[in-house]
């Protein structure tokens, strides 16, 4: 990549905005999704993540990260809540899916007649190692299903999204993309980033 200077609004970054994941497939959906539309690196970090609500986890991965960056940054945490749990199991999803599998998440459930869920992204942007990050939000409602279809990213395959006869994992890609929770709150980082007038070199292209 070529060096660049992104204007904010007199703001000047000296970097462009750096997207920190250690998850490629978030990776792949969220360069599906922004295209061209925000210039973005990618690094590839597993960040430390806090225990307690959504928002805070997101907003102190984005710390976290623009301390590692020293520049700007944008994370995201994504929670899949079920209903009759309150929300559970939320941003820890990740290790549940990981010890129980997607039959163990489905049996989590087997005592409530509610199966019903919903998967929520959280994107958090810091402009710099010291700015209070922006966080926007991206949810969609669906229930928890038996297993169904590839099963190449986390909980997909029994994520029936309202609506679907088929989940996430069964939905052509571009399908998944239009109505996640991940594309809901990047259509609000898409608007934040014009709204702002955030402004980019022209010979800025997306990089690894
Ligand atoms: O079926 C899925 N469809 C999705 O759209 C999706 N987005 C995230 N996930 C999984 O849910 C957990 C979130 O945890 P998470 O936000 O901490 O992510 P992560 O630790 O993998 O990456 P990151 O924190 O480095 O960005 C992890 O197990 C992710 O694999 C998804 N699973
Ligand atoms: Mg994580």
């Amino acid at each position: 990549m070529s060096a660049a200077t992104a204007v904010v609004k007199g703001l000047v970054l000296s970097r462009p905005v750096t997207f920190v994941t250690g998850n490629a497939k978030k990776l792949e959906e969220v360069r599906t999704i922004l295209g061209n539309s925000i210039p973005f690196q990618s690094l590839k970090l597993d960040l430390p993540e806090r225990q307690g609500e959504p928002e805070d986890i997101s907003k102190e991965k984005a710390k976290i990260a623009a301390k590692e960056v020293n520049g700007p940054v944008l994370v995201e945490d994504t929670c899949l809540c079920f209903n009759a749990l309150e929300g559970l199991p939320g941003p820890y999803v990740k290790w549940f899916l990981q010890k129980i599998g997607h039959e163990g998440l489905n049996n989590l459930l087997m005592a409530y007649e509610d199966k019903s869920a919903y998967a929520l992204c959280i994107f958090s942007l810091a402009l710099g190692p010291n700015m209070e990050p922006i966080t926007f939000l991206g949810k969609t409602a669906g229930k928890i299903v038996p297993a169904k279809g590839p099963n190449d990213f986390g909980w997909d395959p029994v994520f029936q999204p309202d609506g679907y006869n088929e989940t996430y994992a069964e939905m052509p890609k571009e399908e998944k993309n239009k109505i996640s929770h991940r594309s809901k709150a990047l259509s609000l980082v898409k608007s934040h980033f014009a709204e702002a007038g955030y402004t980019f070199q022209t010979d800025m292209t997306m990089a690894e």
